[in-house]
């Protein structure tokens, strides 16, 4: 490392391997390029730095939030993990560029990093030094500054909610014989020899300041957190019995799309309304109603400003809120995260609900999984066990929270979060086929999986394929290809959502089957057979126009939410851009869509970028319909006649926020694509009667378990895999998303 023209030789040799590799396309030209910077910035650094800084900005572009450099210099059988990607090719060329460094173990890395300049020490680097380098090393993982900022903040966030005493701990805690009535009321009575995860996790929640609820889909997380806020309420205005002072709950709920907060806010609405009959008189309903009735993104909740990573509350301007409730938490990334918890009050209770075997954020972090990693199967501490047994009675026999708990303390280090966390297990609404799918993908059973798609064993090609030419057709794929999944069907438990009436499901089914094809020209025709017509309109005063106009944009868009095709890539024939062009096409020729241009009626579109002054988010989803003649709409559904213009009316954007509708002229929006296929990271947080899954006919590193799970649990009612080759559809359950990450260690009690 003593000679300068060797060293400047290896730099210059690792920077022609980075370009190499960006010429091969599996590094971006914007990880060479911050490689480049930094070897110009710190001209005497080792040729490491250039390396270890590509692979660190690969990595982050990737999701993960750190490189693990024990893991980059083990042996190659250890780092052929997807988590460092890249073609098998690119993987022997990055371990024959390690061989070729003289620095070999974690020391020499982190000797050489360290005396680069770029990099400094995390253990001795102060937060706001103006010397800062750009670069941290933590241990053996190195970060950009920002990412460890992060996680530190994350890490340091949760451990004080869950180990210190906060203001809670000074509140009157309520007798555990008090929350058992309370359960029974809000559950029902409980037989004296179950376990009911629902009910534990309430009562977790009523004695900390953090609550994680994970779950698959439909095992009840928005059932239960219903009744945790009930019980809240309950437990506030038993405070307020005794302390006259204490002040009503304020609440706030949010989630990470537009979307994902409309389903919220609809569930717990219409959860609430359930418990409100035999409750009433019981608690301050309107008080419970009026502070649940509006759930926002965290961006409007936190006061994104539009071009910055800054938010209008923070530490020193914190969210006015006693409780926060975030659902679809597996896809808030580190950052977001991060700014949630500055910016929310210590006294303040959080409840974070989400599925941690989906797919992670788009973002870099695994924020969820983390968390919940090591926090399930583990024995709890002895007070929160006796709080627990005393508040479940009988049927909690000694400690066991998480039934299954099988280790003790001592063989195995634990989160410190693991007393706060509750995982529901039974799914009250996949009881069929597509439940039992999602298991068998969720849990790696290839067998399993294979059987429940008709596909008997490995390697062979499907042979029982039912054919779906709706599907083909409107594709371009050839039939043979599509493998559907049975119909979910009713649960077993009977447990339906009241609006899914038997008729509904069974017509719904139905249609589902003859797949999304159809379930696209179902959603045109409802756009062109119910639109109101002048003739409708002449019919009724100026003022109801409105009201027909959003009506019709509501049944469209719900008509739309019966089917979706989901890619698990986005480029080529198998992905979201070659589908949505085989989508158009064909419904061109079906004469259902008239496409001139970009902008045709009919055509669904996401939001790509957030923009508040227009009140859309990424992820919203929106369909452009054009209003009917004569009438023009400003603001929303507000109608002004078009007087004697011809001009054909501009077409608007309507989204639909759980019952409310709202539109913007297509013309404002321009991070926009087209949505009849979309990516399964961009379906988080949403669910279809018919779910399509398309996979790419090759082996792609975004294949994973959890992209497969993800998928096939966005079906309500029918599910329909579209594989080219069995064999990728094998390689995705064989692959675990790993992503690199610092937190999980700082959480480790
Ligand atoms: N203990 C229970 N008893 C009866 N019905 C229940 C129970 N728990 C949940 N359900 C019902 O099961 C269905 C799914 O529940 P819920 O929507 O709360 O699940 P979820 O985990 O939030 O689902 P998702 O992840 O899809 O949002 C709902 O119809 C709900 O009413």
């Amino acid at each position: 490392m003593s000679d300068p023209i060797h060293e400047t030789t290896a730099v210059d040799d690792v920077l022609a391997d980075l370009a190499r590799w960006v010429e091969s396309g599996w590094l971006r030209a914007l990880d060479l390029a911050l490689a480049r910077l930094l070897v110009t910035q710190c001209p005497q650094a080792d040729a490491v730095l250039p390396l270890a800084v590509a692979l660190l900005a690969h990595n982050e572009g990737r999701g993960h939030t750190c490189l693990p450099l024990d893991e980059l210099l083990a042996p190659p059988s250890a780092f052929n993990d997807p988590w460092l990607a890249g073609p098998v090719a690119a993987q022997a060329e990055l371990a024959a560029t390690l061989q070729r460094l003289p620095a070999r173990t974690v020391a020499d890395w982190q000797a050489a990093l360290l005396g680069s300049g770029a990099v400094d020490d995390a253990r001795r680097a102060g937060p706001g030094d103006p010397q800062a380098a750009p670069l941290l090393l933590d241990g053996a993982r190195l970060y950009l500054r920002r990412h460890h900022r992060d996680e530190v903040t994350v890490a340091l966030a949760l451990r004080r909610r869950v180990t210190s005493d906060g203001p809670l701990d000074t509140l009157l805690r309520p007798d555990p014989a008090w929350v058992r009535g309370w359960l029974d009321r809000l559950f029902g009575a409980l037989p004296a020899d179950r376990i009911d995860h629902q009910r534990i996790a309430c009562a977790t929640a009523l004695r900390g300041r953090l609550t994680l609820i994970t779950g698959g889909p439909g095992t009840g997380k928005t059932y239960t957190v219903a009744r945790l806020l009930a019980l809240l309420q309950a437990d506030q205005q038993r405070q307020q019995a005794l302390a006259p002072a204490a002040r009503p709950l304020r609440i706030a709920l949010a989630a990470p799309t537009g979307k994902a907060a409309a389903r919220l806010q609809q569930s717990i609405r219409s959860a609430l309304d359930g418990l409100r009959g035999p409750l009433q008189g019981q608690l301050d309903w309107d008080g419970l109603v009026d502070g649940t009735a509006n759930a926002q993104t965290l961006h409007a909740l936190l006061g994104a400003r539009p071009g910055t990573r800054q938010f209008a509350r923070h530490a020193q301007r914190p969210l006015e809120v006693d409780l926060l409730v975030v659902d679809e938490a597996s896809m808030v990334h580190l950052e977001m995260m991060a700014a949630l918890l500055r910016a929310l009050p210590d006294g303040a209770r959080l409840v974070l609900l989400g599925d941690q075997d989906q797919l992670a954020s788009v973002e870099a972090g695994a924020v969820l999984g983390d968390l919940c990693a090591d926090a399930v199967d583990v024995a709890l501490p002895a007070a929160d066990a006796a709080w627990l047994a005393a508040c479940m009675g009988p049927s909690m026999p000694g400690v066991a929270a998480n039934e299954t708990a099988n280790e003790t303390e001592g063989e195995r280090q634990a989160s410190v979060l693991a007393p706060q966390t509750v995982q529901l297990r039974h799914s009250h609404r996949f009881a069929g086929a597509i439940g039992a799918l999602a298991r068998a993908v969720n849990a790696g059973a290839l067998a399993e999986a294979r059987a429940c798609l008709g596909w008997p064993q490995q390697g062979a090609r499907p042979d029982r394929v039912q054919r779906s030419p709706a599907v083909a057709a409107l594709s371009g794929v050839d039939p043979a290809l599509v493998v559907q999944v049975a119909l979910a069907g009713r649960p077993a438990d009977g447990v339906v959502d009241p609006a899914d009436s038997q008729a509904a499901e069974a017509a719904e089914a139905a249609e589902a089957v003859s797949a999304a094809g159809a379930g696209y020209r179902q959603m045109l025709q409802v756009l062109a057979g119910q639109r109101p017509g002048p003739k409708t309109l002449s019919a009724v005063p100026a003022e109801a126009h409105p009201a027909l106009l959003e009506a019709w944009a509501r049944e469209v868009l719900r008509a739309f939410d019966r089917s979706r095709v989901l890619c698990a890539v986005r480029e080529g024939d198998w992905g979201v851009e070659g589908l949505n062009r085989a989508v158009e096409a064909a419904l061109r020729r079906d004469g259902l869509i008239a496409r001139q241009g970009e902008w045709y009626e009919g055509r669904p579109v996401m939001v790509t970028r957030n923009d508040p002054s227009l009140g859309v988010y990424n992820g919203d989803i929106g369909i452009a319909l054009r209003q009917p003649p004569g009438e023009r709409a400003r603001g929303g559904a507000v109608l002004e006649p078009a007087g004697s213009s011809h001009e054909p009316e501009p077409l608007r954007v309507w989204f639909l926020d759980g019952d409310q509708v709202r539109s913007v002229l297509a013309s404002r929006l321009s991070a926009v694509e087209t949505a009849w296929a979309m990516t399964v990271h961009k379906s988080q947080g949403s669910e279809f009667g018919h779910t399509v899954l398309v996979l790419p006919p090759r082996i792609n590193p975004v294949l994973s378990r959890e992209l497969v799970y993800t998928g096939i649990t966005r079906a309500r009612l029918a599910f329909t895999l579209i594989a080219p080759d069995a064999a990728v559809f094998d390689a995705a359950l064989s692959r675990r998303t790993r992503r690199a990450s610092g937190l999980r260690g700082r959480l480790l009690g």
